[in-house]
């Protein structure tokens, strides 16, 4: 099976909520390359309702639209400059400076929701991101993130 992008996060970035391979309380969200966009999928557990039934709260889809957005940065980056993940560069580091999301509609809970991330324009340390969270073909809710390499 294909890894993850997140699979290759380096073990002093994996304990993320959303994403963090190493933190068995969160999301351990995946992510991976589609052609030239990406891809994540998740099931919301029901304990994430919105306050109506049936129905996820805000932040549970910020939260995977944030770490599927940071994944998606890392990979766009890998391959602008000329490599796949994990073929040996040093690892490029993302964080979130800026992320917008609009809620188009209700996203359910305990069902299928896709996630996807198309590079919109990568300028130096910054990566744009236009993400898309959908269930069952039909969008949620949108997103557009700028994404910041980090500096350690
Ligand atoms: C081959 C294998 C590959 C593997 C890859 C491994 C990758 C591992 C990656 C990741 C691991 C973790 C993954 C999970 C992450 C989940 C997401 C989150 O929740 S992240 C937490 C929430 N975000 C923060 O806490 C950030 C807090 N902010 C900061 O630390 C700084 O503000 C930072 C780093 C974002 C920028 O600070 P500066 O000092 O480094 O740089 P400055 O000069 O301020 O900004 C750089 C450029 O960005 C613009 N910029 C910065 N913030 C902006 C904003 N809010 N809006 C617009 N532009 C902004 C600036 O104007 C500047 O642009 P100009 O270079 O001048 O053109």
């Amino acid at each position: 099976m294909t890894r993850a992008i997140q699979d290759y996060y380096p073990e002093r970035f994996s304990h993320c909520f959303g994403c963090g391979r190493n933190n068995p309380h969160g999301h351990q969200l995946k992510s991976y390359w589609k052609g030239d966009e990406t891809i994540a999928r998740f099931t919301i557990a029901p304990m994430y309702s919105g306050g109506v039934p049936g129905n996820a709260y805000g932040g549970m889809v910020a939260s995977l639209i944030d770490c599927h957005g940071t994944a998606s940065a890392a990979a766009f980056a890998c391959r602008a400059q000329g490599h796949e993940l994990g073929e040996g560069a040093e690892p490029v580091r993302f964080v979130t400076a800026s992320l917008t999301i609009d809620y188009l509609r209700p996203t359910p809970v305990g069902k299928e929701v896709t996630i996807t991330g198309r590079l919109m324009s990568l300028e130096g340390r910054k990566v744009r991101v236009a993400l898309a969270l959908a269930a069952g073909g039909t969008v949620c809710a949108r997103g557009e993130m700028l994404a910041v390499q980090f500096r350690e």
